[in-house]
């Protein structure tokens, strides 16, 4: 389980003023929990993230996973970001395997494991492909796989889909959570989208900004029925889903009131 408690992260902003990021905030995301994190610009959502994945270290608080405390970056937490960071001349197989080659695994043994991740994003096809020759959407799936390399116990995704078309976007969801249920990982996972969070997230996090905290938090069940069930679109055009995703539209929108007013 990772667990975040009574976060809180102060930047040295312009002109001496301290930019108050993230205020005390505090969520766990247990064995096999897909936590979304929902919210306005500027509510420090990526610091959380990166918090988390140890980029930057926390001025209050702590972070833990299975008990011991994130002072850097790790092994055990792959990031996916939204901008694939894939080395344009390497093909898809050596990108995925990079992670694997640099903590001192075999050779044979990174590629066999490459192409058993690019088996699972479905790219099984393209692993001799350079990145140039993918869409927008077949890139993140590398990005995924390669994520996923090292094994890690915790997938953090900082709006891994947000400049993909609809279509991608919805297919990608969909690949996320097949992939989620079959590895069983844990998932952070960061969207400006109400209805993908509703859709992924057993746990939906609503944040504020200035400072950024954590105004609401809905416990849902959306995706394990779509694991159960198979069919996203009856599932996104259910009333329970329509209600819930106003009531959080109501909050978000709520909280940039406060903002802007
Ligand atoms: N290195 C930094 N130095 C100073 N201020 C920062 C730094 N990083 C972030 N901030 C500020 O902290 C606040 C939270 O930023 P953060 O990027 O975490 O928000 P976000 O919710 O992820 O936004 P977005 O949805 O636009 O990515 C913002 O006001 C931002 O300007």
């Amino acid at each position: 389980m990772l667990k975040v408690e009574n976060a809180s992260v102060f930047f040295a902003g312009r002109d001496k003023q301290v930019v108050h990021a993230l205020d005390r905030v505090s969520l766990d995301i247990p064995e096999r929990g897909f936590v979304v994190a929902l919210g306005t610009s500027g509510c420090g959502k990526s610091t959380l993230l990166n918090a988390m994945a140890g980029f930057l270290p926390l001025s209050e608080g702590s972070i833990t996973l299975d008990g011991k405390p994130v002072s850097g970056p790790g092994a055990e937490r792959g990031v996916v970001f939204q901008k694939d960071s894939l080395l344009p001349w390497k093909s898809v197989l050596d990108n995925v395997a990079l992670g694997l080659k640099f903590a001192g695994v075999p050779r044979n043994e990174s590629r066999d494991r490459a192409q058993e991740l690019l088996r699972l994003v479905g790219l099984q096809d393209f692993a001799k492909a350079a990145p140039y020759e993918l869409s927008g959407g077949m890139r993140q799936r590398v990005g995924l796989a390669r994520a996923l390399a090292p094994d890690p116990k915790i997938l953090l995704m900082d709006e891994p889909f947000g400049a993909l078309d609809s279509m991608t976007r919805e297919q990608m969801q969909e690949l996320l959570v097949s992939v989620w249920a079959r590895t069983g990982k844990q998932v952070f996972f960061i969207t400006h989208s109400i209805e993908e969070a509703l859709f992924l997230g057993t746990e939906v996090i609503v944040m504020s900004p200035r400072p950024g905290r954590i105004v609401a938090r809905f416990e849902t069940d959306f995706v394990r029925r779509f694991v159960a069930e198979g069919d996203a679109r009856a599932i996104k055009t259910e009333p329970a889903f329509a209600q819930l995703r106003e009531e959080i539209r109501a909050i978000v929108h709520q909280s940039e009131d406060l903002v802007t007013s």
